[in-house]
């Protein structure tokens, strides 16, 4: 059982660590994509992958994953294609994941309890260290591995599990108050789900997950593929 605080392991220091390149941010979604396809082929014991193979993985073009590749200095050999380690070693460098993620979720609510309790962070090295709430029904109860901390603790239990990343499933009323506290607790990378803007400092990086706005995209998307149907619905055609 985990509890709100764990035994330290080493990880490295946020203020020393190597700055990421800046790579377009199309090229870090499709990154990700590769690295899944390459560690897929790593476990079938592949050692080499052509552009093609990996561009169709991905649902991109061939030249898409050649200038992809080329920011970190992969230029694959004609006829060959891709060192498939190597090609993983420098994707999951390129995107920090040699690092040590040590995440807190703030919220054990519906959300922050299934996030806790998915088995694939740790796959991917992403360790869950904590998950705190402030309702006292919810304090102390065991979700998975961890048992709930209180967030009235949140400065502390950061720095006793070294969190280095939080996530914030938080009702969008609290939402900047924890996370003013997260950022004053020296933890600089936040991922929020709280359906509300957020404002943080320009050296903290914050990312918003927002599935609400996503289906609607996808649902306007949906429609235009069905309009001509839709349009002869509606005129009753
Ligand atoms: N982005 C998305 O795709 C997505 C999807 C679902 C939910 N959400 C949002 O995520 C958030 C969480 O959703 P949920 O369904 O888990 O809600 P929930 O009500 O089940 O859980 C919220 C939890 O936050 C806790 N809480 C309230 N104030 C707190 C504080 N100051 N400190 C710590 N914990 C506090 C509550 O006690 C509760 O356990 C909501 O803002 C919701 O709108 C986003």
């Amino acid at each position: 059982m985990r509890s709100g605080v764990l035994s330290p392991v080493q990880t490295p220091d946020e203020s020393t660590a190597e700055p990421a390149r800046q790579l377009p941010p199309a090229t870090v979604s499709r990154l990700t994509l590769y690295l899944r396809t390459l560690n897929a082929l790593l476990a079938e014991g592949a050692e080499s992958v052509s552009s093609e193979a990996l561009a169709e993985s991905a649902g991109v073009g061939s030249a898409n994953v050649r200038k992809d590749l080329s920011y970190l200095g992969s230029y694959g050999t004609r006829g060959v294609g891709y060192d498939v380690a190597n090609l993983s070693r420098k994707i999951a460098q390129a995107l920090g994941l040699t690092h040590e993620w040590r995440v807190a979720i703030v919220g054990a609510g519906n959300l922050g309890r299934a996030l806790a309790r998915y088995a694939g962070f740790e796959s991917r090295g992403f360790d869950v260290v904590a998950l705190l709430d402030a309702d006292e029904l919810i304090i102390g109860t065991e979700i998975g591995w961890l048992r709930v901390g209180d967030v009235a603790q949140l400065e502390a239990v950061l720095e006793s599990t070294r969190a280095n990343m939080v996530v914030l499933a938080l009702p969008a009323s609290v939402a900047q108050s924890v996370c003013d506290r997260v950022v004053d607790a020296g933890v600089h990378s936040i991922l929020s789900f709280a359906p509300v803007a957020l404002t943080v400092p320009e050296h903290v990086n914050l990312r918003k997950v927002d599935m609400a706005t996503e289906l609607q995209i996808l649902a306007y998307h949906a429609q235009s593929l069905q309009a001509p149907e839709l349009n002869q619905e509606r005129s009753g055609a």
